[in-house]
């Protein structure tokens, strides 16, 4: 069997080169306890202006307290923090502009309306009316205008919040989970309206509990643990730095169980996963004739490295954020 184990040593991560810009975060050795709890342990990252930039990590690695002092929700125990070129801590009410925070469904007045919610919060930034109806008709809202926040649906009020976020066009955004617990359709409407902030030049700072997600929005992802980033870069160049050497077969478990695949002459590893059976092979030539002939040619899949697969060998851990 192959043994997998996280790295023990942090990653520092460092952004693209940019043309004499300050970066849009820079984070240099923060640290963040908790009483006895150390929930950042040194945490270096550095997001360009215009970075789609993904946060991941298990519960409680740490990325809602980063996400936090970054914002300039909390402060840090140590350690150094500038966004555009200034601290977020304490609050800085000309940083605060040019954020936008991402507020959770329970955050929401529930008895206004979409169009009472997005005006409320763009006056608090100074924002027009107008700006606002327009912004929750860019986000696909306008029919909705006067239905209460409680009465839409789990995309709809995700849509909202991100909307209320970017109204005031802040020039970073950050994003906690927010395609969570959206069907597949909600989640890609999403995925859309995010592409078109990234293209404005923007930057997204964002945390998900789909690795898949992450892989295919963002220019770059940090995957943290215990406090600390572990590994970080562009979703594909750390597939391809992680990846495993062996060729993946998929294969479902009615009709070969793993047991009966680590038997086979050539597979590396059998396992189980959900109600597939996946084989690693360094003689994928053998193997596939060997299993062929057993189970059928059409009943064997072969399998490409994801982020996920990545994720899983670097923390041990499946994800769950
Ligand atoms: N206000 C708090 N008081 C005490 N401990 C806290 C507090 N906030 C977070 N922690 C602890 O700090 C650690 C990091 O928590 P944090 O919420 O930042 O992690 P996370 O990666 O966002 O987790 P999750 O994915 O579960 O939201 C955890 O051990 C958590 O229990």
């Amino acid at each position: 069997m192959m043994t997998i184990t996280a790295p023990t040593t942090a990653v520092r991560v460092t952004a693209p080169a940019e043309s004499g810009r300050t970066p849009a975060v820079v984070a240099n050795q923060v640290t963040k306890s908790y009483g006895a709890v150390r929930a950042l342990d040194g945490i270096d990252l550095t997001i360009s202006r215009g970075e789609f930039f993904g946060i991941l990590g298990p519960n409680g690695a740490g990325k809602t307290t980063l996400m936090e002092i970054i914002e300039g929700l909390r402060s840090a125990d140590s350690g150094q923090v500038a966004v555009l070129g200034r601290s977020p801590w304490p609050r800085d009410l000309q940083l605060l502009g040019s954020l936008g925070v991402q507020t959770q469904a329970s955050s929401f007045f529930p008895s206004l309306t979409a169009l009472e919610h997005i005006t409320t919060v763009a006056t608090l930034y100074g924002v027009s009316a107008q700006k606002a109806a327009h912004t929750l008709d860019r986000f696909g809202l306008w029919d909705k205008k006067d239905v209460t926040v409680e009465k839409l649906s789990g995309g709809q009020q995700r849509r909202l919040a991100i909307a209320a976020a970017v109204t005031h066009d802040p020039e970073v955004i950050f994003l906690d989970e927010p395609t969570a617990a959206l069907d597949p359709q909600a989640r890609r409407e999403l995925w859309s309206l995010l592409d078109e902030l990234r293209a404005e030049g923007r930057t997204i700072l964002y945390t998900t509990h789909y690795l898949d997600e992450a892989e295919r929005l963002c220019d770059r992802v940090a995957i943290v643990d215990a406090g600390r980033v572990i590994a970080a870069g562009k979703p594909h160049d750390l597939i391809r730095e992680h990846s495993s050497p062996y060729v993946q077969l998929v294969i479902s478990r009615d009709r070969l169980d793993p047991a009966s695949a680590a038997a086979v002459p050539g597979v590396v590893n059998a396992r189980e996963e959900g109600a597939s059976t996946i084989v690693e092979t360094d003689r994928p030539e053998d193997v596939l004739v060997t299993l062929g002939q057993r189970v059928g040619f059409d009943n064997i899949h072969t399998r490409a490295t994801t982020l996920e697969d990545v994720y899983l060998r670097l923390t041990g851990k499946e994800y769950s954020a």
